[in-house]
């Protein structure tokens, strides 16, 4: 039978990319995505922004909701310090095979655990499950009508701790309306919106990052 898009994509990274280098991973993950076939992973320009959160915040306890394919887990994993608590949950499980290959194609493998299950069973065992007390930073780019209801179940598990940062990508499009509405005019967040456009695109879109102050 056909194959998927995901398969298609470790395809065209396995031919294009070398083995153990990330950067040439995400270039050949950008470069199907230009031309041959858009998919959803954050993209380059996004990317770079994910990039400089990361590096500022330097965290030591990481979550990302929404792995895919495993671009952003690359990008991410890439910059972290040795001995940082790297998550990634993933729903299908047809994308935790893709995104497991793709993530040791890198040679990142034995930096991120990746997980599936869906965020509202698994952001309560967190504590239990992984051993982590706090996340110092959260990447929020799963269904975008989970993005309210695991934030307040962050606040509710005790998840999050005074500086927590949360990264959500695709605030504008598709769209987050109700987290956007939360963390602006909630007191318990500082946020700040980081214009750009949708993965490969020209459509508008952005992140919104979000610092827990108490
Ligand atoms: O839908 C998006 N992502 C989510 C995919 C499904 C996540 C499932 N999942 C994973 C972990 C997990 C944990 N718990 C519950 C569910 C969970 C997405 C879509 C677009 C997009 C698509 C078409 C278009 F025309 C314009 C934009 C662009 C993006 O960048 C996106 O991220
Ligand atoms: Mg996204």
């Amino acid at each position: 039978t056909r194959s998927t898009r995901p398969q298609r994509m470790l395809k065209a990274v396995q031919k294009k990319a070398t083995k153990g280098d990330p950067e040439s991973v995400i270039s050949a993950i950008d470069y199907f995505c230009k031309h041959s076939e858009w998919a959803m992973n954050v993209g380059d320009e996004k990317g770079s922004i994910l990039d400089s959160v990361v590096t500022e915040v330097n965290p030591s306890t990481v979550l990302e909701l929404g792995t895919y394919c495993g671009y952003s887990t690359v990008r991410i994993a890439r910059l972290l310090s040795p001995g940082t608590k790297f998550i990634t949950l993933e729903f299908n499980p047809a994308n935790v095979t893709i995104a497991r290959q793709i993530i040791a194609y890198a040679g990142l493998q034995d930096k991120v655990t990746v997980v599936e299950g869906s965020s509202g069973d698994l952001i309560p065992q967190m504590k239990e499950r992984f051993g982590i007390t706090t996340f110092d930073f959260i990447f929020l780019d799963h269904w975008k009508d989970r993005y309210l209801p695991d934030i307040k179940l962050f606040e509710e598990c005790g998840l999050l701790r005074k500086g927590s940062v949360l990264l959500a990508d695709n605030v504008i499009c598709p769209g987050a309306p109700e987290y956007l509405e939360y963390v602006r005019n909630s007191p318990r967040y500082e946020s700040r919106y980081y214009p750009a456009h949708l993965e490969y695109t020209k459509v508008e879109d952005g992140l919104e990052k979000s610092v827990f102050l108490e």
